[in-house]
């Protein structure tokens, strides 16, 4: 099953956090008048005094955070702060249902009517839903839930699985076809009028399309802003001097809840409906089919809900949508399970919160508030200075963060936040975190403003955008600027480039920026605080000329967080200060010499990829040295020669020629050279060039071929590896789990061969021979 390991993760990761029940209950909802109590609490129907207090801190808590999410649409807390409260309250009153009153926030729909709009009664009570985390939860809920239907029907009943759309919910009147009124969710029993903004919204029809509607019928679903237009929005926000929203369902519910009816028909409202309240005159017989009904009517239903019959499926369904959850028009925060038969439905019946015939999994959360401790810069390979917050550690979608960029100064202003505030981070599934905002509202006094620095934190060089009008600034001393150094010896020594494991990150900044503040000092950052051994990457390869008996790339050293178990790399360097005695070179050192030799034979475009030459990536150093050959010939070649070769282009040739004008830049390939680095790559006679004038494209995973060595084998045969499959195309190579490039080669007709065809294809070229083997389906 495809979908099995999606499940296995969810429940891995999710199972981490602090809202696991331990009391393995499943029932969210104390529900007194039908739920018998736990037996422990009956032994003690006064609560303990600390019971009680936390009890009470809890109701005051909730009730307050209550009031900001729903009220002034502006949360003080994350959702997932939340639900660890709303959950121990749960726990408590599961524990002591004698603290369980009606007005606890576990036995009311969350929500309230504001003044500034006008109350009204729902026909039909409107309810939240019971929340579950993980998918033991999920299948506890779902047997139990069998089980009663079981008892009532003597059969099964059919889940309609739905999308939970992270918005607001709205109840929609409709009087023989006509909307005439629409209201928020409220307290579930009353609502705010809010008909004249729900009026603005396109996707909503005034009135319904077709004939035979009934006298009277209350729709009810989810209004939201998609997350394009989100986007969007809090930029123009923003760009009017206001503050943008933390995230979609904020931006939907303020945008929604305006007093001016003409403010809310600017914003990008859409909505899907999700439920059914008082529907006097209609027949149908399940949620499912009410869907296709109103469908029909012109109402926005959701493309993704399934009406399915097994655990299993359910289960699917919410692994398939944990994964493609970002690629939906809009934001969810889990997957709603419904019994489809509204007679079912109705003999289940409610608690006077949720519904009992549906429940709500939720994904593990993407959003977290922490503090933003402070704004720091850094400083990149080309000089770029990139100010990035540091933040109190957090987990968030399975990782902990505790820090995320914040691109340029313009992007700071622009999310207006200070350091000290309490900060929205957001990290979806595997993009990068971002600060998404502060939380105003929690604002001390204390916070300050980010101040940009105008000089380089690593060689106090006046920082300057390269040219007027760049947003970025960067540090102009590219030569020896001690950061920049660091950086460009990290990359050359990359995957990419030389491939040297030896030198990563750390010990390049242990060569290039000398010793940093001593650890002990209790100080724990690594800053640069001089130039290193290595002034300038041309000395690479000459770097056991240095003294480096006396240097250690690698020392284990405690940092400050002595007794916490916690060590930090601290890469190290010994200067005169340091008796040179203590000094053995390590493993490490040995190594990096080993591979400092390996690396002189690398070919010649991972040479070029190493000399950190602007746009000049692996795709045109491969390029480059097909052309050339070597890279006297590349140095030689004009801009337009340069520009004309295939998989180069203007913007690449450009940069090359500028390159190659600075002299210390010309002084790094006469040195490397110098030091016996290869510069020209042998036409190795001995493999033919069968693959002369083809352009070939591998997707999936081949058993004996690296996704590298395929491309390798192609381009020392004379054929061009490309990445996308066209018309171009001559052959793809399809291994195991080709996607998308299979389905487009079979239906542009491309020959698609597996291994074999391809190490055939290696050998002896297009020849018609095996041509023949290739997939006959295709042809
Ligand atoms: N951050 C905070 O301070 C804060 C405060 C209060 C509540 N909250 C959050 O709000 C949630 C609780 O609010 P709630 O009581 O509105 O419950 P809920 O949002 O968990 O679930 C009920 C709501 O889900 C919506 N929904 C979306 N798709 C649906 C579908 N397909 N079918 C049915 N309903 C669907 C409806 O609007 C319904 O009212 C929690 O996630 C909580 O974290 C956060
Ligand atoms: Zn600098």
């Amino acid at each position: 099953m495809a979908g099995s390991c999606g499940i296995e993760g969810n429940v891995r990761r999710w199972a981490e956090r602090p809202r696991i029940r331990q009391d393995g209950r499943v029932t969210s909802q104390p529900d007194s008048a039908q739920t018998p109590a736990p037996s422990q609490a009956q032994d003690s129907p006064v609560p303990p005094a600390p019971e009680r207090e936390r009890h009470g801190e809890l109701v005051e808590l909730i009730q307050k955070y209550r009031a900001a999410y729903y009220n002034d649409d502006d949360p003080l807390i994350s959702d997932a702060e939340f639900d660890v409260l709303y959950s121990e309250l749960e726990r408590l009153e599961g524990l002591h249902p004698e603290l369980a009153s009606n007005d606890s926030p576990t036995q009311v729909v969350g929500g309230d009517v504001s003044v500034a709009f006008a109350a009204v009664e729902h026909l039909a009570r409107m309810y939240s839903l019971e929340d579950v985390f993980s998918l033991e939860e999920l299948t506890a809920w779902l047997a139990k839930t069998e089980a009663s239907v079981a008892k009532l029907h003597g059969k099964s009943p059919q889940w309609l699985t739905e999308l939970k759309i992270d918005g607001l919910a709205v109840n929609l009147l409709y009087r023989d076809g006509v909307l005439v009124r629409a209201a928020t969710r409220g307290d579930g029993t009353t609502g705010e009028d809010i008909t004249h903004n729900v009026a603005t919204i396109k996707d909503i029809p005034q009135r319904l399309h077709g004939s035979g509607f009934p006298a009277e019928v209350e729709i009810r679903g989810e209004v939201f802003i998609a997350s394009a237009d989100f986007i969007a929005l809090n930029e123009s926000m923003v760009a009017a001097g206001k503050a943008p929203f933390a995230n979609p369902r904020n931006s939907a519910a303020g945008s929604l809840r305006q007093k001016d009816p003409a403010e809310t028909a600017k914003r990008p409202l859409s909505m899907y409906v999700h439920g059914i309240g008082a529907r006097e005159g209609l027949s149908t017989l399940s949620q499912s089919e009410t869907y296709e009904l109103l469908k029909s009517w012109g109402m926005p239903t959701s493309p993704y809900f399934k009406v399915l019959s097994s655990f299993e499926e359910v289960l699917d369904f919410i692994a398939h949508f944990g994964e493609h959850r970002h690629d939906l028009i809009h934001e969810i925060d889990g997957i709603v399970v419904k019994v489809d038969d509204f007679g079912t439905q109705r003999a289940l019946g409610h608690t006077s919160r949720v519904p009992r015939w549906s429940v709500a999994y939720k994904y593990p959360p993407e959003e977290v508030n922490t503090k933003l401790l402070d704004i720091r810069v850094n400083v990149g390979r080309t000089g770029r200075v990139t100010p990035y917050g540091v933040m109190t550690p957090v987990k968030v979608a399975g990782s902990t963060v505790e820090m995320a960029t914040l691109h340029n100064q313009e992007v700071v202003k622009a999310k207006g936040v200070l350091i000290g505030d309490t900060v929205v981070l957001r990290k979806a599934g595997d993009v990068i975190p971002e600060i998404v905002g502060p939380v105003v509202a929690l604002r001390t006094g204390e916070e300050r403003e980010f101040v940009m620095p105008t000089h380089c934190p690593s060689c106090g060089t006046a920082l300057a955008p390269a040219k007027e009008g760049d947003i970025d600034i960067r540090c102009p001393n590219a030569q020896s600027c001690p950061v920049q150094l660091t950086e460009r010896v990290a990359h050359l020594a990359g995957r990419g480039g030389f491939d040297i494991e030896a030198l990563g990150y750390e010990a390049a900044a242990a060569l290039t920026t000398g010793p940093g503040p001593n650890p002990a000092d209790g100080a724990g950052a690594i800053t640069p605080a001089g130039p290193g051994p290595l002034r300038s990457e041309a000395d690479v390869f000459s770097i056991g000329e240095l003294d480096l008996s006396g240097v250690v790339v690698w020392r284990e050293i405690r940092a400050n967080g002595a007794g916490t178990g916690r060590f930090h790399q601290v890469p190290y360097f010994y200067t005169k200060a340091t008796p040179k005695k203590s000094s053995v070179p390590t493993k490490t050192t040995e190594k990096l010499f080993e591979e400092l030799e390996k690396a002189k034979a690398q070919p010649l475009w991972r040479v070029l990829v190493a000399l950190s030459i602007r746009h000049v990536g692996p795709t045109a150093s491969r390029a480059l040295a097909t052309a050339f050959g070597s890279m006297k010939g590349i140095r030689e070649a004009s801009q337009e020669t340069l520009a004309g070769v295939d998989g180069v282009g203007a913007i690449i040739a450009e940069a090359l020629i500028e390159w190659f004008s600075v002299d210390w830049h010309r002084d790094i390939v006469t040195a490397w050279d110098a030091a016996g680095v290869r510069m020209t790559d042998d036409t190795d006679e001995s493999t033919p060039r069968t693959l002369a004038g083809l352009t070939i494209v591998v997707t999936g995973t081949l058993p004996n071929f690296s996704r590298d060595e395929a491309k390798e084998a192609i381009i020392t045969r004379g054929g061009k590896a490309s990445g996308s499959v066209s018309k171009n195309t001559s052959y793809v190579v399809a291994g195991e789990n080709a996607g998308t490039k299979l389905d487009k080669a079979e239906s542009l007709g491309l020959t698609v061969l597996d291994e074999d065809g391809f190490v055939k294809l290696l050998a002896h070229g297009p020849a018609p021979k095996f041509e023949n083997d290739a997939h006959e389906e295709d042809a």
